[in-house]
């Protein structure tokens, strides 16, 4: 008997709902983080999009703060998301300059290891797009945290020890790190765009008690995510995730043509916002993966359908469409650390 609120015939031919116990269920999902009542949400549309086109297995969840308007809610609905809404996370009284003043929202991604009933996620941002299939990211061993290499050349970082000698992890022979006069080379550093990791409360409550005693630094999460799990990080290949500057300051360790996951960070690049007056923004490898990402944002075959009677094996059914049908989750609030 499907749970209340699912369609009659959403599940499979027995009526079963998938449940922990079944062969093949899987508790695993991909998952991106929303906030503000801005057009984030069409990143979010395009990433829905771009995983059922890829045929992924697995469901898209969306931590999403309580300012997140109504129409939008119902948009990402309507497009087979799983809605959580989660409460903002704000770090210790600062006066930090953040490298983006938004940043200081980013936070509360860490609201994503509290989310138990998955065994393991991958971590999103809504500016990114997964144009092949990388499920198979989900198998590599538990226990890690799985990461691309992020990039220190870009204007962003000239408040970084790196930026000031010209040393970045990417191409660590060109500028070699001055050891001599500055110590051991920074640890390897991951974008936190997109991350594999396991949810776990008690790996949760202690983000949050770290958090509190850490002082905020320019990349807000990104840095404190990078300093917490320093220890358990593993690099992956960018080809999970093509920080985009890197097209222009290290063309020799991209290879397009096999990139399978597109991050739009550079300045100007959001693909629903993109005008192509920024730096950069000219260039004809952008404006091919704009226009890539507009592709699938504009396909209506690869909206979310569910006719009574759906063929499961059908092309725009897949697990992802099956949880998405089933009830929102009951939130849990965990009251946000104090600002002081
Ligand atoms: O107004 C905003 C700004 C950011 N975000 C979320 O926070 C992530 C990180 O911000 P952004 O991608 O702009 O940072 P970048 O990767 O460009 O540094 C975004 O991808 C969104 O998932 C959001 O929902 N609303
Ligand atoms: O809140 C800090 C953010 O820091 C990161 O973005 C940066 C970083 O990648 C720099 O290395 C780039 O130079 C820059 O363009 C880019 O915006 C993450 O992508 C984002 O999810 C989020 O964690
Ligand atoms: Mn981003």
């Amino acid at each position: 008997m499907a749970p209340p609120g699912v369609p009659a015939g959403a599940f499979s031919a027995t009526g079963k709902v998938p449940g922990p116990n079944m062969a093949g269920y899987s508790k695993r999902a991909y998952v991106t983080f929303l906030a503000g009542t801005g057009d984030y949400w069409k990143g979010v549309v395009g990433l829905a999009k771009g995983l059922r086109k890829a045929k992924s297995a697995y469901p898209l969840v969306v931590a999403m703060l309580p300012d997140v308007p109504e129409d939008h809610r119902e948009i990402l609905r309507s497009q087979g998301c799983i809605l959580q809404e989660i409460e903002p996370i704000y770090p210790p009284e600062n006066q930090i300059q953040f490298a983006m003043a938004y940043y200081v929202i980013n936070y509360s991604k860490l609201r994503i290891w509290n989310m138990e009933e998955y065994s393991k996620m991958m971590y999103l941002d809504a500016d990114i797009q997964v144009f092949e299939n990388i499920d198979h990211l989900f198998d590599m061993a538990d226990g890690y945290f799985y990461a691309v290499m992020d990039c220190f050349c870009e204007k962003t970082w000239s408040h970084s020890p790196q930026y000031s000698v010209g040393y970045c992890q990417q191409c660590p022979d060109k500028v070699k790190w001055p050891g001599e006069s500055m110590g051991s080379p920074p640890p390897l550093y991951f974008n936190a765009g997109m991350f594999v990791f396991e949810p776990s409360r008690l790996t949760y409550d202690t983000l949050l008690d770290t958090l509190r005693i850490t002082p905020p630094t320019p990349f807000a999460e990104q840095d404190f995510l990078n300093m917490f799990f320093e220890k358990t990080y593993k690099p992956i290949p960018l080809v999970y995730n093509l920080v985009l500057a890197m097209l222009w300051r290290h063309p020799e360790n991209v290879e397009l043509e096999k990139v399978k996951v597109v991050h739009y960070c550079a300045a100007g690049s959001k693909p629903w916002r993109y005008t192509g007056k920024e730096v950069n923004m000219d260039r004809e490898d952008i404006k091919i993966l704009v226009a890539k990402w507009w592709d699938i944002y504009n396909d209506e075959s690869l909206d979310f359908k569910v006719e009574e009677g759906a063929d499961l094996e059908g092309e725009t059914f897949s697990r992802s469409s099956i949880m998405a049908s089933m009830p929102e989750p009951a939130v849990s609030y965990i009251p946000a650390p104090s600002a002081a």
